[in-house]
């Protein structure tokens, strides 16, 4: 059994990457990087467990990838590092960035092979540049760029950070606390993502995958009274509208569930559960809003989308440009990437009834392409 658990920190918001995709979701072929780097580590060392800590939002799909331990982190990476120490239960811990993914099964090995000389092992880089200290310049010799990850002594460390300070790194926290810092050299592989530009700096990442993903959705609504009709973002002159929990937008709802199968993250009613009080009566709208938000976040680009309502009532003809605009927007896409179409169903079945409204809905994505950035 090994002594070694890897923690890997991944709960950051990533803003200073600046970019709708954050830096954790941006791929490497089909892996999202988060994944790539554990499965990188873990192919290097035979941990006792690997925990990962990240948002609870996307803890939910990072479990479609693979069965690690994930932890739900806090508002600071010190936060997020104590809430994952909670599951260790080995004597020696393993820190690192997620955002550091180009980290050598070399390095790794010189890090662990010091396991137990000293309370933490730290990897650090020289300086090669001037140093100014506000106006004074500093003898560069004594400054070091600290790199993870770093390996503590799990006891040591959880004591180190129940100090009521804020620390950067595990190193800093343990010797504040009285404890011993051994230092190793680092490697420049091991460079952190923090901006888009820090992607030209490290060079194990290859290109994401240029597969297209494709997915579809299909739901029905009847017509009751009881409000407006809405139809593909836009107010359908109407007598009636759909008996729903929501505004009833059917066309928009079997559009959610396209980008989410295309995306493999579920369905509308796993994001939006109808039994919950706060989506009743909600603008559909807002709610592709909220799919499209976190489409972008977790990495992905929408190509086109195409969009059949079958209705016997009402006719959609002269609203389906309106709708192709509206959509168009909150997708963040050409107008000429969304395809809106009508068909009767000859009189038959429930829509023929005019009982509902029936919408079939595709969409394709693919991934942001950091490659052509930066
Ligand atoms: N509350 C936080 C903040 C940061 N981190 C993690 O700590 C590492 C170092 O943080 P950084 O690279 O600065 O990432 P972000 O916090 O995402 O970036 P930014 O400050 O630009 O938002 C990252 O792997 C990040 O995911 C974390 O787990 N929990
Ligand atoms: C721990 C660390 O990676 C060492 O250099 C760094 O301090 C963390 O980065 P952050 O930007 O301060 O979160």
């Amino acid at each position: 059994m090994s002594d070694l658990t890897l923690i890997l920190l991944s709960a950051g918001s990533s803003s200073r990457f600046s970019m709708d995709v954050k830096k954790q979701w941006l791929r490497i072929d089909h892996k999202p990087l988060w994944y790539f780097v554990a499965h990188r580590l873990q192919s290097s060392n035979n941990f006792s467990k690997i925990i990962i800590v990240s948002s609870s939002e996307d803890i939910s799909f990072m479990k479609n990838y693979a069965e690690y331990t994930f932890v739900t982190g806090g508002k600071t990476r010190q936060e997020s590092l104590k809430n994952a120490l909670v599951e260790v239960d080995t004597e020696f811990v393993l820190v690192s960035d997620i955002a550091r993914a180009c980290i050598s099964d070399d390095f790794l090995q010189r890090i662990i092979a010091k396991k137990g000389s000293s309370d933490s092992i730290v990897p650090y880089l020289k300086v090669t540049d001037t140093i100014v200290y506000g106006d004074e310049t500093i003898d560069r010799e004594q400054v070091k760029r600290v790199q993870t990850p770093q390996l503590s002594r799990t006891k040591v460390l959880q004591s180190a950070l129940n100090q009521d300070e804020e620390f950067t790194d595990e190193s800093s926290a343990i010797v504040s606390n009285g404890g011993k810092r051994e230092f190793i050299l680092g490697e420049e592989s091991a460079h952190k993502i923090t901006y888009i530009e820090d992607l030209n700096k490290i060079p194990c990442l290859e290109a994401p995958s240029q597969d297209i993903l494709s997915g579809n959705g299909f739901d029905v609504h009847a017509f009751d009274d009881s409000g407006d009709m809405w139809l593909g973002g836009v107010k359908i002159d109407s007598e009636l509208g759909f008996k729903a929990h929501s505004d009833g937008d059917v066309a928009l709802h079997s559009l959610i569930d396209a980008l989410l199968g295309a995306a493999g993250m579920g369905d509308i009613g796993m994001m939006f559960p109808d039994n919950d009080e706060s989506y009743k009566g909600i603008d559909s709208k807002e709610l592709l809003r909220r799919v499209v938000t976190k489409i972008y976040n977790f990495g992905f680009i929408i190509v086109n989308v195409d969009i059949t309502i079958a209705a016997q009532k009402p006719r959609v003809g002269t609203y389906k440009q309106a709708m192709r605009k509206i959509i168009s927007e909150i997708l963040k896409i050409e107008m000429s990437r969304v395809n809106v179409k009508a068909t009767t169903t000859e009189k038959l079945g429930f829509i023929g009834r005019e009982e509902g409204v029936g919408v079939y809905a595709n969409a394709n994505l693919k991934y942001f392409n950091w490659k052509t950035i930066g």
